[in-house]
Parts: C-alpha cells; sequence; structure tokens
C-alpha cells in the first residue's frame, strides 16, 4: 500500500512560495497527517485494549507481529509521516537532531572524557571523607584510564528505527532494526525476542566489518557490540511496563561500557506534569547500571541519554519493583463502552510518596546539570517540531 501516493509531495509543495500555499492545501494537507497518525495511534491504542483484555503480553504480541496487513499500513503511515509531514518542517532539528548532537558531544568534543574524571573525582572525595587511603582505591571501570576513548565510526542500534533515520549520518556505523522495516536498509528483528551472544573479542574494525555483513532477518547478536543504542518513541509502543523494562535491560547488554542509550518518548503536557514519572524512569533505568547523562523536555516528548557506567546490573531488581518504575500514562487508562474513556493518574504507592520531594529535580526548567557538568534545557537551540496529533496518542 503506498500511502505516498494520495499525498502532496515535498516536491510537489516545492512551486509554492513560502506564505502563499493555498487554504485548501494546507486543510488538506493536515487532514492527510490526521489520517496517518490515526493510523499509528489505533495501532498503539489495539494493543492497550488487548492487554488490558486479555493480560498475556507474550500472546498478544506473537499474535501482533502476525498480523502483516496492520503492520504494514503502520509502516508505510510512520514512513509517509516522516517523508511527508515532518521533514518539511524539521530542517535539521527534532529528536534524531538530538541524538546526533548528544553523541558529538559525548564521543567527539570530550563530554564523556569530562564525566570520567569528574566520576573519578566524586570517588576520591567520597574515599577522603571515609579516611579510606587513595591508592586502596580499586580502579573504577570508568577511571580515567579507559577516557581516551579512540573512536572511529561510533556503532549505532536504532531499535525501532522504521525508516532508518540515522542512515545519513557518516559520524554512525548504524544498524537500523524494527518489526517491520519501512526502508530495504533496516533489518527485520523483534527486539524483544532478540537473543544476545557472547561478546565477540575482536578489534574495533573488526567489529566494524562485522556490523557491516548483518543482513536480516537477525535473531541474535553478540553483547558489548554498541556504542549507542536509540530507543526513538519505542517504550511507548508497548502496552506492559516490563516489557520496556526488557528493552532496557537488553540495551544495557548490548552497549559497551560508557556506551549511551537514548531514550525518547511522547508527552505533550507541560514538562512539570509527570516529573514523577520521570524520576521513576530514572530509578529504574539507572539500577541496570546507567547514570542518566542528559535530559531535555521538548514540547511533546522527554529525551533522555543514560551512559552504561557499570558492567552489571544490580543484584536485587525484581524485589524492588523496577519493571513497574517504567509506566507511562496510557497505561492507567480504563475501557468503556465506547473504546477508551480519558487518562487518569496512577495511585501514588509509598515508594512514590519518598520521591515526590526528589521529584522537582527532575525539572529541566533551569539550565540542568544532570551528570555532564554542562547545561541542557528545553530552551536548547532544538525545536521539537514533530506531529503533535501523533504524539499525544
Ligand atoms: C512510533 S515508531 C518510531 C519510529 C522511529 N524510531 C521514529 O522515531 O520516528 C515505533 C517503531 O517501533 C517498532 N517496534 C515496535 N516493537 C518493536 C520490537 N519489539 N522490535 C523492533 N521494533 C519494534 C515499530 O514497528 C515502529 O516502527
Amino acid at each position: 500500500m503506498d500511502l505516498r501516493s494520495s499525498a502532496e509531495t515535498d516536491s510537489d509543495l516545492s512551486e509554492y512560495h513560502a506564505g502563499s500555499v493555498p487554504t485548501e492545501l494546507l486543510q488538506f494537507r493536515k487532514q492527510e497527517q490526521e489520517k496517518l497518525s490515526g493510523v499509528v495511534k489505533s495501532v498503539h491504542r489495539k494493543l492497550r485494549r488487548k492487554y488490558i483484555e486479555v493480560g498475556d503480553f507474550e500472546k498478544i504480541w506473537r499474535e501482533h507481529c502476525e498480523d502483516e496487513q496492520t503492520l504494514s499500513e503502520y509502516a508505510m503511515a510512520m514512513k509517509n509521516l516522516a517523508d511527508n509531514h515532518w521533514a518539511n518542517k524539521c530542517e535539521g532539528e527534532g529528536r534524531i537532531e538530538w541524538c546526533r548532537s548528544v553523541c558529538q558531544e559525548y564521543f567527539q568534543d570530550g563530554g564523556m572524557r569530562r564525566v570520567l574524571e569528574k566520576d573519578e573525582k566524586s570517588i576520591r572525595h567520597a574515599a577522603a571523607g571515609n579516611n579510606t587511603s587513595v591508592n586502596s582505591i580499586p580502579q573504577s571501570p570508568t577511571s580515567s584510564n579507559s577516557s581516551t576513548f579512540q573512536l572511529g565510526r561510533i556503532r549505532l542500534l536504532d531499535v525501532g528505527s522504521c525508516f532508518n533515520p540515522f542512515l545519513k549520518f557518516d559520524e554512525f556505523l548504524t544498524v537500523g532494526i524494527d518489526i517491520v522495516p519501512a526502508v530495504e536498509s533496516v533489518y527485520k528483528c523483534d527486539f524483544l525476542n532478540l537473543q544476545l551472544q557472547q561478546p565477540l573479542q575482536l578489534a574495533s574494525d573488526a567489529l566494524d566489518a562485522f556490523l557491516r555483513q548483518l543482513r536480516g532477518p537477525i535473531d541474535a547478536l553478540p553483547a558489548q557490540l554498541f556504542h549507542v543504542v536509540v530507543f526513538s518513541l519505542l517504550l511507548s509502543y508497548f502496552p506492559s511496563p516490563y516489557q520496556r523494562w526488557l528493552c532496557c535491560k537488553k540495551a544495557h547488554e548490548l552497549l559497551t561500557l560508557n556506551g549511551l542509550l537514548l531514550i525518547i518518548t511522547p508527552d505533550s503536557s507541560h514538562q512539570g506534569r509527570h516529573a514523577l514519572m520521570m524520576r521513576s524512569w530514572r530509578v529504574a533505568v539507572e539500577s541496570l547500571g546507567f547514570k542518566r547523562y542528559k535530559y531535555v523536555k521538548f514540547s511533546h516528548m522527554h529525551l533522555i541519554a543514560f551512559r552504561k557506567v557499570s558492567p552489571t546490573t544490580s543484584s536485587d531488581l525484581v524485589s524492588r519493583n523496577y519493571p513497574e518504575m517504567l509506566y507511562i500514562p496510557q497505561d492507567f487508562n480504563t475501557l468503556d463502552e465506547d473504546g477508551f474513556a480519558d487518562c487518569y493518574e496512577p495511585p501514588r504507592s509509598d515508594f512514590e510518596d519518598d520521591q515526590v520531594a526528589c521529584s522537582f529535580a527532575e525539572l529541566p526548567d533551569t539550565p540542568y546539570d544532570s551528570d555532564s557538568g554542562e547545561s541542557q534545557s528545553s530552551s536548547a537551540p532544538f525545536h521539537e517540531l514533530e506531529d503533535p496529533i501523533l504524539l499525544q496518542s
């Protein structure tokens, strides 16, 4: 199905001068965009509805992955939105550009070296407070001997890549995977069921060669292969926090030490409204062996960068209920006769009550330094210019 044929393309529109696009055409494009966003949103809703009704996510997911028609309609709608409705507006800005800039700053402009030095300083400071001899401090995996990070191309795994937005950037050796690729360069792979293998003990150029010869479908990948894992609008696709948790755990295993996990998740509300949820996400993801590096709120999404600071995850994950902490407001929708009623906020647990005060620190309102020693807030030179209709799903 080629939805593009029913829409005006950018080149069709280029005949018009800015400000002189006829109202009917604008109206038509808006309707087209709403239609495409509707296709995407209805898939998310259907999954959530089934999860509430049936409960067995594995069964629902199996059936979902077998529903080729729905999946290909979804993939075409996403690609069409990206090609014809977002691309001309974004002009180098938006979520993909944010990911790119964080990677450049971290890997190429000394960001990683700075945080590693800061980590080491904190360890020494803490040791001095405890009267521990500096010489007896075990070398941390983040100590400065690993900060001289010689990097060729940044190996980037884009999960739920759809239309492979990172492929065009030369600094990345990109592997895009998706349950339904919208373009040929993305490999078919269900990340939830991806098997992890032993890490390859190879030099960097051999690892690059390994990635270049990959072909889909991908069922397994070696651990510790990537410098960056991207979840752009992926986690909210899943109706259960546990699936989001599994994805983050897999990302941890696939990343090299000091690698970055970039999470972008939709939320059109004011940045303070879901501060508690963001706090909860931070606790959950950090428990896996990450530390938050950057956090920005654009008008329709949260953008968070975590760096992998520990080769292992903490031992007591399930009893602290970390998976449940990766909730989104849509998880608490209730079903009514016509479908879904409005969202309500989940009741607070004791743990969340304890965290309320801390949550205000999550706001990126003021120039915010999460870890890097640099500020970044929603006033950063990026404008979120994506599809509010889709992102409000
Ligand atoms: C909302 S789209 C986001 C596309 C793109 N990343 C972006 O930011 O525009 C979510 C994508 O995740 C894909 N996806 C969902 N579950 C997945 C899974 N288990 N493994 C791989 N891809 C998945 C969907 O097929 C879809 O293309």
